[in-house]
């Protein structure tokens, strides 16, 4: 009844799609079952195509129904005329090259969404700074979406939630009521550099769980690097502006399960082959899809050393990577020889003076006095 009644609510919302991979396709799917008019853009003609004729992505999602509904085109003037919202899904390493191509297709008001999970590699910016530098239009028109959101198993419909931050509510808000539907969720919130590097560092601790994995370690190890990751993650995030709540949010925590647990991850499977021994060119060659953790990792580091921030598990992927750490000796977390007796050698709460627990105070302090620049994730 709730559905029917939502779906009324968004029917013919005019959204696009840029980007036909494994997850542009699952939000087009998510979209168009929660009521809104969809247009996709596919790079490739002939996927276009398949997609328009047969409501099928055979190479992204082998076995999966697109809804009836579900346009696409190879042509962006068509796919973007009219769109309100557009929602991008493309590598982020080629995102600035794609956003000057459909700069001019743009309508002036329409929002524009990120569903990417990188930083560009040149530049280390995320990708809502790429969409704010490049486009004609003003950071409240830009969201960005994250959480444990695995393709496959939501084109299955299997439930979940995601957050949908903009640093106008307002935004957050409009666009959370279209992504929604029976099987997927959206909440919201204004920390748009926590929610987005959430889903950038994660990608880059599933790495290192996949490199333990290969190397034949168990449970232990991987629910250490979990847990210490987390707190890299925070710590990082926290550097650079974010609610530390948002990283123990689905954003962080949420997808950092998800994606360390499932062989449905491409960050998770690149890190067990190279668990497994196998060198960088010919992981990077035997992953068809994206895996945005390969080329984070580097621009990550800068950023971290640029803050004083300590990454230690994301330092020893970038050895792994490199070809100079054995895979068999990634525990960074768990080493404390010639380290000083500090913050490094800490788990759980902090003591007075960590640039965590500053953060949670002063995220505490505003959402005591109602502030709206909250993060974590709200209804
Ligand atoms: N797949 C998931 O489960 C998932 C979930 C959440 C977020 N994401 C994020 O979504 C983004 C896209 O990932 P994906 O899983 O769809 O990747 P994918 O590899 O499945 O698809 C990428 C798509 O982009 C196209 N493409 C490649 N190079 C391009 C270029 N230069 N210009 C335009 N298009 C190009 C490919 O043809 C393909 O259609 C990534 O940032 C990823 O982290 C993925
Ligand atoms: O397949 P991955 O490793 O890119 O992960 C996909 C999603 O980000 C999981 O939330």
């Amino acid at each position: 009844m709730k559905t029917r009644s939502h779906t009324r609510k968004v029917a013919g919302k005019r959204v696009a799609v840029l980007g036909a991979g494994s997850w542009g396709t699952t939000f087009a799917k998510i979209l168009a079952d929660g009521g809104a008019d969809v247009v996709m853009w596919a790079r490739r003609p002939e996927v276009a195509r398949e997609i328009q004729e047969a409501k099928r992505n055979s190479d992204y999602l082998p076995g999966v129904n697109l809804p009836l509904g579900v346009r696409a085109t190879s042509r962006l003037d068509l796919a973007l005329a009219g769109a309100e919202q557009v929602y991008v899904s493309v590598p982020s390493q080629s995102l600035r090259d794609n956003l000057t191509m459909f700069a001019p297709h743009l309508n002036a008001n329409a929002i524009v969404i990120s569903l990417m999970k990188g930083v560009e590699k040149s530049s280390g910016k995320r990708m809502s700074e790429v969409i704010a530098e490049v486009l004609p239009i003003d950071e409240s028109q830009i969201a960005v979406i994250s959480g444990p959101n695995l393709a496959l198993e939501i084109a299955k419909e299997q439930p979940t939630a995601a957050v949908v931050s903009s640093t106008s509510l307002e935004t957050a808000q409009a666009v959370a009521s279209i992504a929604r539907n029976r099987y997927f969720h959206s909440f919201v919130n204004t920390d748009v550099i926590g929610t987005e590097f959430g889903g950038v560092l994660k990608n880059l601790i599933a790495v290192a769980i996949g490199i333990v994995d290969g190397a034949g370690y168990g449970e232990n190890t991987k629910a250490s690097i979990i847990t210490r990751g987390l707190v890299e993650m925070t710590d990082f995030a926290v550097a650079f502006g974010a609610h530390p709540e948002t990283l123990s949010g689905l954003a962080g925590l949420g997808d950092l399960i998800a994606t360390s647990q499932s062989p449905l991850s491409r960050n998770n499977t690149a890190g067990r082959l190279l668990g497994q021994g196998y060198h960088l060119n010919d992981v990077v060659n035997q992953m068809q899809q994206t895996t945005e953790g390969l080329a984070s990792v580097g621009p990550i580091l800068e950023l971290a050393r640029a803050k004083g921030v300590e990454m230690p598990i994301v330092e020893q992927v970038r050895q792994v990577l490199a070809g100079t750490l054995d895979p068999k000796d990634i525990a960074p977390h768990l080493t404390t020889d010639d380290e000083p007796q500090g913050e490094r050698t800490k788990d759980g709460q902090a003591e007075g003076g960590s640039a965590v627990r500053r953060a949670f105070k002063r995220a505490f302090d505003q959402l005591r006095h109602g502030g709206r620049g909250a993060g974590g994730d709200r209804p």
